[in-house]
């Protein structure tokens, strides 16, 4: 195995792969579905009924000249991938650029009365309210009795698992499949808390994915951290746009917070001890442009990789997080975790359910037991999840 292994990147070009069914039906339902969310006025409808024909078969387009973040874009390719196929560049690209343009559909930048109206807002909300949510939040009490290691490890899978709960997903998967079997394909839990430094004064960096039902659990795992002094300091790394339908942004965080301290018993507690926490610095909400990028965290750029390396702990969660921690390529599922997130700047535990192709750190005989079971399906279904660590 080289230092620095590599393998093709993904594309979106070969028919009947998940890539190119995210290409051709997942983004269109999107733009459907968020043209019916909302009121939109006739020139929105028009610029939605664009993409939603550009997105499934046209060629990338640039951004208007006038755009805010047209350098930043240029920085990240756009020249290059400009009038070519949205299948023939990289998934990630396509993927992220289409999020950006369908912020452009909906006149999220502006100006206009529509500059800063979030389209998937009503489905994140509509979780937060979801009796789902409450029933969560209300067994967090039960825990109050387990020994600490327990309670954290109950934290810690319910940010796990969280990550299931993912709008995009749902839109084309139907919702999460019954209860996996083996679970956890990689569990190294035991090295996330053994870099957790014993004086309780390191920063834990979590960069967050989705908001509702994941979010929470991760602000009530982030909670117990600095509740306990397991950390001194945390910093969550959320998008500065809305981004993959769910991904959560600085309100999505204050929805979040706002829906704990409305809960009763722990939960609430929880969410006082969140909200002082941001009001002293001790919680940091982060939203830098290139967590809604189109690139791989190995091109992380100065200032967030100076800032990252700083943490004693980057927690990096979810699927799309994980391809870009490891890159968005065709790795042989064995090949070694610590190997591919080496250029990473501080120690990283990855904790993702499977929903794309990408996985690392396997073992042979997990690989085997998983193909033998259910063919190729383990790699997307959302029923199998990871914690994978390189310290
Ligand atoms: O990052 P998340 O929320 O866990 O998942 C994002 C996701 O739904 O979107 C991508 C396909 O569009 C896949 O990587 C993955 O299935």
């Amino acid at each position: 195995m080289p230092a620095t292994p590599t393998a093709p990147v993904i594309l979106g070009d070969e028919p009947g792969s998940f890539p190119h069914s995210v290409l051709a039906e997942r983004h269109p339902a999107i733009v459907r579905q968020v043209r019916d969310a909302f009121p939109y006025d006739p020139t929105r409808h028009r610029a939605l009924d664009a993409l939603l024909a550009n997105c499934a078969d046209g060629a990338v387009e640039p951004l208007a000249a006038t755009a805010h973040d047209r350098d930043l874009w240029s920085a990240w390719g756009l020249g290059a991938h400009t009038g070519r196929s949205w299948y023939d560049i990289p998934w990630l690209w396509s993927e992220s650029y289409f999020y950006r343009r369908l912020l452009d559909a909906v006149g999220y930048f502006g100006p206009g009365p529509w500059q800063g109206i979030d389209p998937f807002r009503p489905c994140k909300l509509a979780e937060l309210d979801a009796p789902e949510t409450g029933e969560e939040l209300a067994a967090l009490d039960g825990l109050a009795d387990l020994p600490a290691a327990e309670q954290a490890r109950a934290l810690l899978h319910g940010s796990l698992w969280g990550n299931r709960a993912d709008l995009g997903f749902r839109l084309s998967g139907g919702g999460a499949a019954a209860e996996p079997v083996p679970a956890l394909v990689a569990d190294d839990s035991d090295a996330l808390w053994s870099l957790l430094p014993s004086d309780g004064a390191g920063t834990l960096c979590l960069i967050a994915d989705n908001a509702g039902r994941e979010l929470v659990p991760d602000l009530l795992l982030v909670a117990h951290l600095l509740e306990r002094g397991r950390v001194g300091r945390a910093v969550l790394h959320v998008k500065p746009y809305p981004y993959y339908v769910s991904d959560a942004t600085t309100a999505d965080v204050v929805d979040a917070l706002t829906r704990l301290v409305r809960a009763e018993g722990r939960a609430a507690g929880y969410g006082s001890l969140l909200w002082s926490a941001m009001a002293d610095g001790t919680l940091t909400v982060r939203a830098h442009p290139f967590s809604a990028g189109p690139l791989p965290y190995a091109d992380l750029p100065a200032d967030l990789r100076a800032e990252l390396a700083t943490a004693a702990l980057t927690v990096v969660k979810g699927d799309l997080n994980y391809r870009r921690l490891v890159g968005d390529r065709r790795w042989p599922a064995t090949t070694p975790f610590a190997d591919v997130t080496a250029h990473f700047p501080s120690p990283v535990a990855a904790l993702r359910t499977l929903k794309s192709d990408v996985v690392t750190g396997l073992t042979p005989a997990t690989e085997a037991a998983l193909d033998a079971a259910e063919g190729p399906r383990w790699r997307t279904g959302g029923t199998h999840a990871l914690i994978q660590v390189r310290p």
